[in-house]
């Protein structure tokens, strides 16, 4: 089965947050990602609510309860409590724990899964009980004991960090080991049954390789440059865009 298409909204929210009006709209662009085929919406509410807020989430939640009932809200945090009392709020379908820092621009790397074992056990516990499916951010460089450890600790799925590939857009040479190293992070992953997501920094320039070396890919989440996409193409013309890039025939 192709990749599915989560779509990040939290730069639309960062440009809505320039100013205190409501647009654009986070739940409007969310619809339209969704009309046009993404299977889910996914946000990164950060504490000091700079670009998700967490007024967004409920109105989120209700977008796909009641217009797009098979589509997934997928929440992508660091696990705090005020993280986890979010996601009790509005029950997404799947949680992304990331162990990105408050004070990080972005995120820019995965879980130390051999460090974090104890922590990681507790938190996945809790959010298993919520019924969301636990995805955990991790590096991409082949280390398969690592990912043993991700599963042993209970998750479902990682997500590769792919901020590294998508860093070589201007030197396409500089991809190849580190797309081998990903491929490798895949496979050691999907050998012990764990599925396995994607994102950061993917383009419909980058994505088809990764789809190619990771056929099984599961979900790519996809913010920053499917919204730069958009203000060039539009809303539901890029997600067309991206989801024939996941290799969906669209
Ligand atoms: C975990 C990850 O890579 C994304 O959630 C990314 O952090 C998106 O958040 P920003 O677009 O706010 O950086
Ligand atoms: N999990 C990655 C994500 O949601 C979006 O990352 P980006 O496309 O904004 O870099």
């Amino acid at each position: 089965m192709p990749a599915k298409l989560s779509v990040n909204l939290n730069a639309i929210a960062m440009l809505r947050n320039r100013r205190d009006l409501p647009w654009p709209s986070v739940e409007a662009l969310g619809r339209i990602a969704l009309q046009a085929g993404a299977s889910g919406l996914t946000v990164h509410p950060r504490p000091d609510q700079r670009h998700i807020r967490f007024s967004d989430l409920p109105v989120i939640r209700a977008l796909i309860d009641d217009e797009f009932p098979q589509a997934e809200f997928n929440i992508e945090g660091y696990p705090t409590d005020e993280f986890f009392e979010l996601c009790a709020g509005v029950q997404p379908e799947q949680v992304t724990l990331v162990p990105d820092d408050p004070a990080q621009a972005t995120s820019d790397h995965g879980w130390d899964f051999r460090r974090n074992r104890d922590f990681l056990t507790g938190e996945i516990a809790r959010y298993k009980k919520l019924g969301c499916r636990v995805s955990l951010f991790a590096d991409g460089d082949g280390d398969a004991e690592a990912v043993s450890v991700a599963k042993a600790v209970g998750a479902d799925r990682i997500e590769l960090y792919t901020g590294p590939y998508g860093g070589c857009y201007d030197a396409p040479e500089r991809a190849a080991p580190i797309l081998d190293a990903l491929g490798r992070t895949a496979d050691a992953a999907i050998a012990i049954g764990l599925a396995v997501n994607a994102g950061h920094d993917l383009t419909v320039a980058n994505l088809p390789p990764l789809i190619k070396r990771i056929p099984d890919l599961a979900e790519t989440s996809i913010g920053h440059g499917l919204t730069a996409d958009a203000l060039e193409f539009g809303m539901a013309e890029t997600v067309r865009r991206f989801r024939r890039a996941c290799g969906q025939s669209v």
